[in-house]
């Protein structure tokens, strides 16, 4: 990794699901929460996205849980190589399809409910209104935008204790203090977290009045904006 060269193709693909399992706290637990979130907003014929499915693994998760329902689940990823690995495992289910394309120019059906799991964060900011306008417009009235993204503090006294703790968590999942310093020079310009407030002013701003928080450790955080 070099700096300010962060990308999602390539040979990060096989490793991706246990890189991100160790880099994301309570990762699993999200996935779980989004799953059981998924019982109050999907029926018969409803659709779901994902955005920026990576390797499918949410959207192969979500598709189990709902195996007793008749939904069409799509994921979307930008990345080929990604593509190519999630559509090896969903092969045997005929509800989804993942799609590569980029969600900023893609149209999207109506849907119940659309997923994004700390991917707005690797979107441009000036880009992020217009998917989040995008998202509010194709959900149905009652439909769910579940959105996870890391946070940054609400000022650089919050933000410092942040990246401490951030720090000592990465450590103590066994990655290096050269690992960690890699990769945070490596996502510069790449990955750039709003504060709480940010997404939230992004939420109202797309016509989202009805926002809760759902998860929240240190600068990771889930939030439920029903349309
Ligand atoms: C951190 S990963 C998401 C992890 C995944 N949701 C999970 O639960 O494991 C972010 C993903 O978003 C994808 N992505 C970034 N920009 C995108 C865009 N404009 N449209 C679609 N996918 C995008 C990246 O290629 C990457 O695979």
């Amino acid at each position: 990794m070099m700096n300010a060269d962060w990308n999602f193709s390539g040979e990060i693909v096989e490793k991706f699901d246990n890189h991100i399992l160790k880099s994301v706290p309570m990762y699993k637990e999200g996935h779980d929460l989004v799953c059981r979130l998924s019982d109050f907003f999907l029926s018969n014929d409803s659709v779901c996205y994902e955005i920026g499915c990576s390797t499918g693994s949410l959207t192969l998760q979500l598709a189990e849980h709902n195996r007793k329902k008749n939904i069409k689940f799509i994921g979307v990823e930008i990345e080929q190589d990604m593509v190519d690995f999630a559509n090896k495992k969903v092969l045997e289910y005929n509800e989804i399809d993942i799609i590569c394309d980029n969600i900023l120019s893609m149209n999207l059906d109506k849907a119940d409910m659309i997923v994004s799991y700390y991917t707005i964060q690797f979107i441009k900011p000036r880009e992020r209104q217009l998917i989040f306008d995008k998202i509010y417009e194709s959900l149905n009235w009652g439909g769910a935008f579940v959105l996870f993204e890391k946070v940054r503090g609400p000022d650089a006294r919050f933000q410092d204790i942040f990246t401490a703790l951030y720090n000592d968590y990465k450590l103590e999942q066994g990655f290096s203090k050269e690992d960690i310093f890699d990769k945070t020079r490596s996502l510069k310009g790449v990955l750039e977290p709003f504060s709480t407030q940010g997404n939230l002013d992004l939420l109202q701003r797309a016509g989202f009045k009805d926002v809760v928080s759902i998860m929240k450790y240190v600068c990771f955080e889930g939030f439920l904006a029903i349309k």
